[in-house]
């Protein structure tokens, strides 16, 4: 057994486990008028309710002990003050900087980096202005009209997630396109409309090594100079956002073309760095300000609050209640809101990039689950399609709900329904249905006592099934900022409490690395060399049917 799992805060987490079998939650909210008001807190413009969950004051308070035991706060207190603690790259991790709007200062090794964000922020919220105001033009003297981000991982899906959250807000003449699969197609759909005289291109990867982001890059220049010829125009219509000047100048971008950030962010948690320029023109610098300040205040909340009052711990502890306790392996996160589209594939980066691992800091295998699959698909379209599986099938799988109360385009009863689906889900969840009131139903409607029989197996509900409900007053740059520092912290926690590296990401690497073996063995020319018969097989398919 590792230190974790033989610990006090754990195996009291697992008695108590043993001790809930058989508690069931329509009981625990029939015993007790105050569940919500208990189990429900609020938070930098959020509210959570997470009174459906298999838990009660004991377990809340056990949890807690974990946290407390596993040190959350003190890793919590390292991580703002700039402390090293993504030891595997020997990095501080300082997203929270980004968005620190109080300008406290945040020391790296004794140098406050505070200036050089917000020396960046105004460069940023310069050349966004210049773009969306048509003074930034291109090599014809014409407004932007385009943009075009070509990035991937977390150089794209904070940006694409963001820009789709926010889209009530963007600028009513300039187009934000998102280029990050190598794959040919989603270059050559992009580029099908737009016109290089009236387009920017912003190249963004913190390494400016990334194999898909370069092969874009190179592409749309190659597109670029088919129409303006002059090499001297790209300057005018490519921009780059990176931590590594010298390959961006290799690249052939001006380094005066370049808006930097540094080690210390990582590439998912980089939105709110110079990664942010697309969103920075798409809505413009003062709504990009109140985006950071929302996570700002919620990561106020998240530094100062007490454990049990504290959002992001509460999410993090329920969330590893499941996965090891209760043997849950995924989790589904359920916007009812259609610009919160992207929320999904966007988390799934953080918390799988994040928590994905299985060694702990030391380098000791885990004897614990970590990480779960996320998924999810904005509310109601997920309940035509994997709901039935949650209400019915064998897996335990907690679930998110997320939605605001006023929506953006109020038509006709649409929010009103949309709402009371976003409601009902948790409580069909929660509360299931047992086989006699299946028989109920069924005999009020009619049926034949041999038909009711034979149904009710397939029309109960075993209920009990966990969910959160975030609400939130409107879908605004500084909720979505919010949302999004609660997730992170959301994982950040657990990370902590898994003894895990949450901010290393080398299970990228491996495939990388072998893709680059068989590039150029699916080139003409020699024979592919040593790989297992399966991939040699595959190749040789490919190599013979092009
Ligand atoms: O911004 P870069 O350096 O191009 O990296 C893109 C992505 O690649 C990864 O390193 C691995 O997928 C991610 O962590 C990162 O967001």
């Amino acid at each position: 057994m590792t230190a974790l799992t033989s610990s006090p805060a754990w195996t009291a987490l697992a008695a108590h486990r043993r001790a809930m079998d058989g508690t069931r939650m329509r009981d625990l909210f029939a015993a007790d008028p105050g569940r919500f008001a208990t189990f429900s807190l609020e938070a930098a413009g959020l509210f959570l309710d997470y009174s459906k969950n298999r838990i009660t004051a004991e377990t809340l308070g056990l949890l807690l002990d974990l946290a407390r035991q596993q040190d959350v706060e003190g890793w919590r207190d390292r991580m703002f003050a700039g402390e090293r603690i993504n030891t595997t790259e020997n990095r501080a991790v300082l997203h929270t900087a980004l968005r620190n709007r109080s300008n406290r200062p945040v020391p790296v090794d004794g140098r406050d980096v505070m200036p050089d964000v917000n020396g960046v922020l105004e460069r940023m919220g310069r050349f966004a202005t210049a773009v969306r105001d048509g003074i930034w033009t291109g090599y014809t003297g014409q407004p932007i009209t385009d943009v075009v981000n070509i990035g991937i991982g977390g150089s794209d899906l904070g940006p694409v997630m963001a820009t789709e959250a926010l889209k009530p807000y963007l600028h009513p003449h300039i187009g934000v396109h998102f280029v990050s699969n190598v794959d040919g197609t989603h270059m050559a759909e992009a580029l099908k409309w737009l016109d290089p005289e009236t387009t920017l291109f912003i190249v963004a990867s913190k390494t400016f090594t990334t194999q898909e982001t370069l092969a874009n890059a190179h592409t749309a220049r190659r597109w670029f100079l088919e129409t303006a010829g002059d090499e001297a125009h790209v300057a005018r219509h490519f921009v780059a956002v990176s931590t590594n000047e010298a390959e961006v100048r290799k690249f052939g971008i001006d380094p005066n073309n370049m808006f930097g950030f540094w080690d210390w962010v990582g590439g998912r948690y980089s939105l709110w760095s110079a990664i942010g320029l697309s969103i920075a023109i798409a809505i413009g610098p003062d709504r990009f300000a109140e985006l950071l300040a929302g996570a700002h205040e919620m990561d106020e909340h998240f530094r100062t609050a007490p454990l049990d009052r504290n959002m992001p711990v509460i999410l993090a502890m329920l969330g590893l209640w499941y996965i090891d306790f209760w043997d849950a392996k995924s989790y589904a996160v359920l916007p009812y809101d259609q610009y919160l589209h992207r929320f999904p594939a966007y988390l799934q980066q953080l918390d799988m990039e994040s928590n994905g691992k299985s060694v702990t800091r030391d380098g000791e295998p885990v004897d614990y689950a970590t990480g779960p699959v996320l998924f999810g698909e904005p509310g109601t379209n997920g309940q035509h399609a994997f709901y039935q599986l949650i209400h019915q099938g064998t897996e335990l799988i907690p679930c998110d709900f997320i939605a605001p109360a006023v929506s953006h385009n109020p038509i006709g009863d649409h929010h009103r329904i949309l709402l009371s689906n976003v409601l009902a889900q948790p409580e069909a969840l929660m509360r299931g249905k047992t086989a006699d009131e299946v028989r109920a139903e069924m005999g009020k409607a009619g049926k034949a006592p041999a038909e009711i029989e034979a149904l009710v197996p397939h029309r109960v509900f075993a209920g009990n099934k966990p969910s959160n409900t975030i609400l939130m007053n409107s879908l605004t740059p500084a909720a979505l900022g919010a949302l999004i520092a609660l997730y992170e912290h959301k994982i950040f926690v657990q990370g902590i409490v898994w003894n895990i590296n949450s901010f290393d990401q080398w299970g990228v690497e491996l495939g990388k690395q072998l893709a680059n073996t068989i590039l150029p063995e699916l080139a003409d020319g020699p024979k592919p060399g040593a790989h297992d018969a399966s991939t040699s097989g595959l190749i040789d398919w490919l190599r013979s049917h092009r």
